[in-house]
């Protein structure tokens, strides 16, 4: 089964009309990455999947979309329980101003969870999990803003898995990180898909290539071709998706 899909997805901003007909089905534990032009509706469609357009007045969505078969958009989904199971993290990282232990602790807090070495334990497995544990085991108590924006990155990264989701979306994760923060990144996403259905939207197309199994091409509003990243990108079988790929246009 499908981990995410979508079935003749359509999206407005008031008049615009900004998904058109998206069809598509992502795997559990596979990396997805979603490439195209700027404006052509990525960042749209992946906050389709923890309904975080519904932060964005006037927008109208038609269509279903599914999260491990069941319709997100229906009347009686909880949308703070679909949001612990589908992660997500931002282009530009946004640790809260607390500690870097109580940014790692927050998503267990809210939840209700008061057992103290329970919140212990998960926060080192998320900071293990996403490679800062060694950087930060002896600041726990410092401020998130005393690391740098690649370990700031990894920790909103924590934040997210410390709330165990089964789904990570990340936009544009490493678009303001510097070389060997962004190979931390993707060597993160590479191992963290073993136990998560991940979607990644990026620029960056050798990124895509190196870290995604699958790649969505997307162009204004529509998915133009999806398949398997090296088909994609070696015999693309859209005359737009090749243009793009090789570096015609965007
Ligand atoms: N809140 C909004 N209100 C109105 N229009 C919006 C809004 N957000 C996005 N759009 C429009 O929807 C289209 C798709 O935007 P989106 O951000 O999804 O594209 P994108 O492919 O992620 O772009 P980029 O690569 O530049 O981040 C664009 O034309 C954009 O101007």
């Amino acid at each position: 089964m499908n981990s995410l899909e979508s079935k003749d997805l359509n999206l407005y901003y008031g008049n615009f009309h900004a998904l058109k007909n998206i069809t598509m089905g992502m795997k559990k534990n596979e990396v997805t990455a979603f490439i195209g032009p700027s404006g052509c509706g990525k960042s749209t469609y992946l906050r389709c999947f923890n309904r975080m357009n519904d932060l964005i007045d006037n927008v109208r969505i038609e269509g279903e979309v599914l999260v491990d078969g069941v319709d997100i958009y229906q009347k009686n989904i909880l949308v703070d329980d679909l949001r612990k199971h589908v992660g997500m993290v931002f282009q530009k990282p946004n640790p809260f101003p607390k500690s870097i232990f109580e940014n790692v602790a927050y998503g267990l807090r809210v939840n209700g969870t008061k057992d103290k070495k329970l919140i212990e334990e998960r926060v080192e497995t998320s900071l293990r999990q996403a490679a800062l544990w060694d950087e930060v085991k002896d600041k726990l108590k410092k401020s998130a803003f005393e690391l740098s924006g690649g370990q700031q990155q990894r920790l909103c990264i924590a934040r997210a898995l410390a709330i165990e989701p089964s789904v990570l979306l990340m936009d544009e994760p490493a678009s303001a990180l510097d070389p060997i923060s962004t190979a931390k990144i993707e060597e993160l996403i590479y191992q963290l898909k073993e136990n998560y259905t991940i979607v990644i939207v990026t620029h960056n197309m050798q990124q895509a290539g190196r870290v995604s199994d699958y790649t969505a091409f997307f162009y204004l509003g529509e998915l133009v071709e999806f398949g398997k990243t090296k088909n994609l990108f070696t015999s693309p079988k859209d005359e737009r998706t090749q243009n793009y790929v090789t570096g015609r246009f965007g």
